[in-house]
């Protein structure tokens, strides 16, 4: 607060998506933001790439600086948005600075998170300034403060969700219409939705940058992203979503973190999910997130994951938090006490998964692919194949009770090597959240 009248004086770098969304809600809601409060949350500088730009935004009277890490220093600001987004360069230069010098910082930069996620936690804790990243993961659902405060008692047995609502909104959007996963993808951009680079949503970077915190905040570890086994889906083929669809299953891209006998399991991949389980009626652009505590049990959180309005709710609430004078440590413990937690190989993982083949259709070919299974261990639940097309491609579809996920690699590693079968192997892992 500067010199001791009610105001909390808030500088902006980044006028994009959530720039914009903040600038917005702050002043839009200004005096109920007031009344909560009990100071003015203004916005007194901002920082953008491009000053010529033509924005929706009224501008005038606010500080502007060329070099967004000015802020850092301005002596008019009070706490710093870092909204520009990237992992490294000026929005990690920018953090770094005003934490360093124990001013306030609120980010929606998960990947920044992800990869320095320690570091920065240190240095806030070094200072006392408080580094709100509500906004970070799963936009406008307050799962941060579900995790850190709501269900602080519980030992937390799983995390797993749909965590990028770009993708979610192809996959839901391909089901519904029939439509190209490329044809989508540029639907889901001009939405807003998509990273700077949307390569980040399709092949789960960017799922995998948000279940790394959540696992951090889950399990009172270091962040790890390294340590996460990324898919995306690109593959995810409308012949699959629709082989679900029989199965009674939705194809959903999921983050999935628990602890298990072989230490921490974190995976981003394609899955199918139950109909009717609540994480497969989470669609379009949506994000929803299955907590499973010692205590409580299951709780779902169900939200808008990305957009302007829903991604500014989580950065306001932190500025909401910190006006408050709510200071909470960044990853739930003290950031000297992070964990190193053992990391369980994927390989290690157990489940149940779809497998489709495309084989000729002739005689002795499921003798055989029954047989290589039953040498890995894996066990087949069910079997699908459906018209005759002799000589020719077919589609054959499997899935397996629970089993080893070295012996399934090792079976389809096998099986795609056999004469009758046309094409790699498809795998789609079961869930059950
Ligand atoms: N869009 C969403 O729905 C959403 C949701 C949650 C989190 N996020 C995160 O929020 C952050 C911002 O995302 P966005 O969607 O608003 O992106 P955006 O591209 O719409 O906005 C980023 C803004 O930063 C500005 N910028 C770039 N370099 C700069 C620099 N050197 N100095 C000052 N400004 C600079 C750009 O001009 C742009 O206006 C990212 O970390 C992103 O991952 C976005
Ligand atoms: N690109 C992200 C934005 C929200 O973090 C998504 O689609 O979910
Ligand atoms: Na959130």
């Amino acid at each position: 607060m500067a010199n001791g009248e009610k105001s909390l004086r808030i500088g902006i770098a980044g006028l994009g998506t959530v720039g914009g969304g903040t600038l917005r809600t702050l002043r839009e809601n200004a005096e109920l933001l007031t009344r909560r409060t009990g100071c003015r949350l203004v916005v007194t500088a901002v920082s953008a790439r491009d000053p010529g730009r033509k924005r929706d935004l009224d501008l005038g009277g606010l500080r502007w600086h060329e070099d967004a890490r000015a802020l850092a220093e301005d002596p008019e600001v009070d706490l710093v948005c870092e909204l520009i987004g990237g992992s490294d360069g000026i929005a990690l230069e920018l953090v770094r600075a005003c934490l360093r010098r124990g001013r306030p910082v609120v980010t929606a930069n998960k990947a920044m998170l992800a990869h320095h996620g320690t570091e920065l936690a240190r240095l806030a804790e070094s200072t006392g300034a408080p580094l709100g990243w509500e906004a970070a993961v799963a936009g406008g659902i307050p799962i941060i403060k579900s995790l850190r405060q709501g269900l602080a008692a519980n030992r937390i047995v799983s995390v797993s969700g749909i965590l990028n609502g770009t993708c979610n909104f192809i996959l839901t959007t391909m089901r519904e219409t029939g439509r190209e996963f490329a044809d989508v993808l540029a639907e889901a951009q001009a939405l807003g939705y998509a990273e700077a680079d949307p390569s980040f949503d399709v092949d789960g970077i960017d799922a995998a940058h948000k279940l790394t915190l959540l696992a951090s905040l889950a399990f009172g570890g270091r962040p790890r992203f390294d340590a996460v086994h990324i898919e995306g889906i690109r593959h995810v083929s409308a012949m699959d979503i629709a082989f679900a669809g029989q199965l009674g299953y939705r194809i959903k891209l999921l983050g999935v973190a628990r602890m298990t006998a072989a230490g921490l399991e974190q995976r981003v991949h394609p899955c199918m999910v139950p109909a009717e389980a609540p994480i497969a009626q989470v669609e379009g652009v949506f994000n929803g997130v299955v907590v499973e505590g010692d205590r409580v049990g299951s709780v779902v959180h169900e939200g808008r994951g990305a957009g302007a309005g829903p991604t500014a709710s989580a950065v306001v609430a932190d500025i909401v938090d910190i006006a408050r004078g709510l200071r909470l440590p960044v990853f739930g413990v003290p950031a000297s006490g992070l964990a190193d937690h053992p990391i369980a190989p994927m390989t290690a993982h157990r489940g149940c998964y779809y497998i489709r083949l495309m084989v000729v259709d002739q005689p002795g070919v499921l003798a055989d692919i029954s047989a290589v299974l039953r040498d890995h261990n894996v066990s087949i639940e069910s079997l699908i194949q459906r018209g005759r097309n002799p000589g020719q491609a077919v589609p054959i579809v499997l899935t397996s009770h629970d089993a080893l996920e070295a012996d399934m690699r090792g079976a389809l590693q096998r099986i795609g090597a056999l004469a009758s079968v046309l094409e790699p192997p498809r795998m789609i892992r079961i869930e059950r959240p």
